[in-house]
């Protein structure tokens, strides 16, 4: 995915208009594999399975995101798995405890959160993503959420931020800034890019 020509140049106008690109690309790649939505984590399975046992956030699936709960429900087989809750604007994402079968609810933005359940510490996240750069950059919704998630969670200890999306939703020339916080690894439905 490439962006238009006459990209504006200020760097909220630029992410501004990677963020409509990635949206539209990432539609189109949803639509496309539709009939394979449980398949498409197979790599971000093959990823986790060296990390058994290490506390995982994922996330609830929204929108047109690809789906990581076959890996997230592979993962809890053998550890905790857990959750993003937005707290407030503008503050770190906190994590409760996910199950299969657990009771969830509608959270702020819209996105799925159990209803009840022990905060935890991840040392490994499933970050959602509108677009990656094959460096390891992301582009979120735009609130910084995982960027001061993975800022705090970094400045304590070793924490592993692996990027999940579709083929489709890479961003050559990702627009980006100093609070970004970087992907270790990305995965998408066709592989694996290992940034470490
Ligand atoms: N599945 C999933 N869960 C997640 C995230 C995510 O990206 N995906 N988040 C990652 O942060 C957090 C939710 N953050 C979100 C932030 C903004 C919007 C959103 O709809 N933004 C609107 C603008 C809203 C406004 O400005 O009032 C938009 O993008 O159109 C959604 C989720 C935590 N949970
Ligand atoms: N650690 C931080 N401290 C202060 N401000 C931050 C931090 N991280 C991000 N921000 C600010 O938050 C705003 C949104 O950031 P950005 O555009 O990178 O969001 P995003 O990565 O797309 O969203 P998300 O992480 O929620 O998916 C920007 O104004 C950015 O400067």
């Amino acid at each position: 995915m490439t962006l238009p020509k006459s990209t504006p140049t200020s760097l909220a106008q630029r992410k501004d208009a990677a963020r409509k690109a990635a949206f539209a690309a990432r539609h189109t790649a949803h639509k496309a594999g539709e009939n394979a939505r449980m398949a498409q984590a197979g790599y971000l399975s093959s990823v986790l399975a060296k990390y058994r046992g290490v506390p995982l956030a994922g996330y609830a699936q929204m929108r047109t995101e690809i789906d990581p709960t076959a890996a997230m429900e592979e993962a809890s087989a053998h550890g905790p798995v857990c959750l993003p809750v937005i707290l407030a604007p503008a503050t770190p994402l906190k994590f409760r405890v996910w199950t299969p079968d657990c009771v969830m609810e509608a959270g702020a933005f819209g996105a799925k959160i159990p209803i009840i359940g022990d905060w935890i510490t991840p040392e490994i996240l499933i970050v959602p993503l509108l677009a990656f750069s094959r460096s390891g950059g992301r582009l979120g919704y735009g609130g910084g959420f995982y960027d001061r998630t993975l800022e705090g969670l970094r400045a304590h200890r070793p924490t592993i931020a692996i990027g999940f999306g579709y083929s489709a939703q890479e961003m050559p020339d990702l627009p980006l800034e100093l609070t970004d916080q970087p992907l270790d690894l990305i995965v998408t439905e066709t592989g694996i890019i290992d940034l470490s």
